[in-house]
C-alpha cells in the first residue's frame, strides 16, 4: 500500500486536490457576489472535484514512473519501479484504474468537468510516452496541467461564467509550474541525455535554460499582486503571498547563483506550496 502511495506521489496529489477546491471556493465568491440568491455552494461537488484531481493526479504520476523506469534507474532508482516494490504491469494497470475512477467521478460533476479530466487524463499519458521528451512542449503540458486545477474547480460553475474567474489563479499556477519543470530538467540531464530524451537543456544548454526558468519565475512573482487586483483575494492573500514570492526569488538565486537545480527545484515547490496557502487565506 505504502509504495503504490509513493507511486502516485500522494503529497501532489493532495496540493492539487486543494487547488482544485480552492478553485470551486473563489468561482463560488464571485458567482455570489452577483448573484446571492440564486447560488448555493456545491458541497457534494467539491467533494466531487477533490475526488478526482487527486485520482487523476496521482494516476498521471504513476503512468510517468511507468514510461520513466530507465531514466530512472539512473536518476531515481529508489522509486517504486526501479526498485522492485511494484511491477511494471501493475503500475500500469493502477493507473489506468485510477484514471478511470477519476474521469468517471468528474463526470458525476456536470460534463465540462468530465471533459476536462478526460482530456487531462490523455494528455498526462501522451506527457509521459512522448511529449516530455520534447523541448519546452513538454514543460509547457505540465504547467497546463498544474494551472488546469484551478480551471477545473471553476468549472463546476461553467455554465455561469466559472471558468473566467479562475483564470488569472490558472497563470499564476502555470508559470510557476513551467520555471520549476525546466529547472527539474536541468538536474535530469543525466538520465535524460542517456535516454535520448530532447529536454531543453540538453537543447539550448543548462545555463540558458536556467536564464529562461528564472525570467519566468520573476514573472509569475510580478504578477502575484493580480489575484488581488483583480478582488478576487483579500488583502490577507497580499501579506502571504509575498513571503511565496521570497521563497520564488530564492529558488531563483539558486539555480542562477548557485546552480543548484535540486535545490532551486525543491524552493520553487516550497514557494508554490505556501502560494497555495496564500490563496486559501486569501480567498
Ligand atoms: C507566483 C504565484 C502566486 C504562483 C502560484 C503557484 C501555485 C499556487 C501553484 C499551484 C501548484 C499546484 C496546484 C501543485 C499541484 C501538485 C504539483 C506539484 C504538480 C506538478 O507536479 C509536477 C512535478 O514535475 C512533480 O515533480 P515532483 O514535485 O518532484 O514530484
Ligand atoms: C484537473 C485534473 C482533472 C487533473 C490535473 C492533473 C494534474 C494536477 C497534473 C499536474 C502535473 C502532473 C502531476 C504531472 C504528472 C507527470 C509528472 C510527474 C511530470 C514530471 O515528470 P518528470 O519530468 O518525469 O519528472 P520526475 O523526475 O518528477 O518524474
Ligand atoms: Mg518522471
Amino acid at each position: 500500500m505504502k509504495a503504490y502511495l509513493e507511486l502516485m506521489r500522494y503529497g501532489n496529489c493532495i496540493m492539487a486536490a486543494i487547488a482544485a477546491t480552492i478553485g470551486v471556493f473563489i468561482a463560488y465568491n464571485i458567482l455570489a457576489a452577483n448573484a446571492p440568491d440564486t447560488v448555493l455552494f456545491p458541497f457534494c461537488g467539491s467533494a466531487l472535484v477533490f475526488l478526482t484531481v487527486f485520482l487523476v493526479t496521482g494516476a498521471g504520476n504513476a503512468i510517468n514512473d511507468y514510461y520513466d523506469v530507465e531514466i530512472d534507474r539512473i536518476n531515481k532508482p529508489n522509486r517504486p519501479i526501479p526498485s522492485g516494490r511494484i511491477s511494471i504491469p501493475a503500475a500500469l494497470y493502477f493507473s489506468l484504474a485510477l484514471f478511470g475512477l477519476g474521469t468517471a467521478s468528474a463526470f458525476l460533476i456536470n460534463v465540462p468537468c468530465g471533459l476536462i479530466a478526460l482530456f487531462n487524463s490523455l494528455l498526462l499519458i501522451y506527457y509521459a510516452s512522448t511529449l516530455k521528451r520534447t523541448a519546452l512542449l513538454g514543460n509547457l503540458t505540465v504547467g497546463y496541467l498544474t494551472g488546469s486545477t484551478f480551471l477545473f474547480g471553476g468549472a463546476v460553475f461553467f455554465e455561469r461564467g466559472g471558468l473566467e474567474s479562475v483564470f488569472v489563479l490558472f497563470l499564476l499556477a502555470t508559470l510557476a509550474t513551467v520555471a520549476r519543470e525546466i529547472v527539474k530538467d536541468i538536474e535530469d540531464m543525466d538520465g535524460d541525455m542517456k535516454d535520448g530524451a530532447r529536454t531543453l537543456p540538453i537543447v539550448i544548454g543548462a545555463r540558458s535554460s536556467a536564464y529562461l526558468a528564472a525570467s519566468i519565475g520573476l514573472v509569475a512573482v510580478l504578477a502575484s499582486p493580480l489575484p488581488y487586483l483583480q478582488s478576487l483575494m483579500s488583502v490577507r492573500y497580499l501579506f502571504l503571498v509575498a513571503v511565496a514570492d521570497l521563497l520564488f526569488a530564492a529558488a531563483v538565486y539558486r539555480i542562477l547563483g548557485k546552480g543548484d537545480p535540486a535545490g532551486s527545484s525543491r524552493m520553487f515547490k516550497m514557494a508554490m506550496a505556501f502560494a497555495l496557502v496564500s490563496f486559501l487565506a486569501g480567498a
